[in-house]
């Protein structure tokens, strides 16, 4: 008897304006290797066979995602064009939206700012966490560097132990509905949804422990102008 597939659909985040990037258009329209960001990041969902959609979570201002990426990636991908002021917020609207034709489907939440994502990489995630059966998990780099703690930016409080320290990426994947639901509670309390910074610091906050699956340093986010040339780099090592 053949089983069910599961049910796994990605929505990348580009509702962001990449302030600290510098880049005149929000930094997922910035070229890297003549392609705008945006495009690598979707394709490389679209291409993956575990995940079955792709969506979009787009500013309801964007202007350039039909112009730039549309022509490129075809209308596979849906844009959903309610992001928020926060990327937990953005999330938020677009499960929201998604939550009511999706049952019993995990979710794969992405940047767009992450464009040196691979298929290898978001299966890994999907295998490792339907293996162990577990409530969700992100991939995850372990720390290189000594880390210290500071309370002022100025001082070093303390350092802490590295052993036990993970640099989160996406994407994060969890079960579309559980997800909705701790997000739209952790978002009431300002307070609360100022520590949400990822989908597994919501499950946190919900009292359930997100599985870590060991990413790779490849897969960085693009933020800060440098960080261009560095992900065309990664796209240009992984197409070799
Ligand atoms: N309100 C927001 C803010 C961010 N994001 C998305 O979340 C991802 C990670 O966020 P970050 O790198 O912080 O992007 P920006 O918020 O765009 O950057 P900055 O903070 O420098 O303005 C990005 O793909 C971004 O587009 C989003 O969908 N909605
Ligand atoms: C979700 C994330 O990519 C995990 O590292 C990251 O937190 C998103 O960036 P932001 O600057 O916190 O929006």
């Amino acid at each position: 008897m053949s089983q069910a597939k599961t049910s796994v659909v990605a929505l990348i985040c580009a509702a962001g304006q990449g302030e600290r990037a510098g880049t005149p258009l929000p930094k997922q329209y910035k070229e890297l290797n003549g392609v705008p960001m945006l495009v690598h990041t979707i394709m490389a969902f679209l291409k993956c066979d575990v995940v079955q959609e792709v969506y979009v979570v787009l500013s309801p201002k964007d202007a350039w995602y039909d112009v730039l990426v549309a022509p490129l990636v075809g209308d596979a991908v849906k844009a959903i064009r309610v992001g928020g002021e926060t990327r937990a917020q953005s999330v938020c609207h677009a499960l929201g939206v998604l939550d009511d034709s999706h049952d019993d489907t995990w979710v794969m939440v992405h940047d767009a700012a992450r464009p040196c994502i691979q298929g290898s990489f978001i299966k890994k995630l999907h295998d490792e966490v339907l293996q162990r059966d577990a409530i969700g998990g992100l991939l995850a780099v372990p720390m290189v560097d000594t880390v210290k703690y500071s309370e002022d930016e100025v001082q070093v409080k303390k350092t802490l132990d590295r052993k036990k320290l993970w640099a989160a990426q996406t994407p994060q994947m969890f079960k579309l509905d559980v997800l909705y639901n701790a997000l739209s509670d952790a978002l009431v309390d300002e307070t609360i949804a100022a520590g949400i910074t990822d989908e597994a610091s919501v499950m946190e906050w919900a009292g359930v422990s997100p599985l870590l699956v060991q990413g790779e340093v490849a897969n960085l986010k693009v933020t800060y102008p440098h960080d261009f040339k560095l992900a065309e780099f990664w796209l240009t090592q992984m197409k070799a």
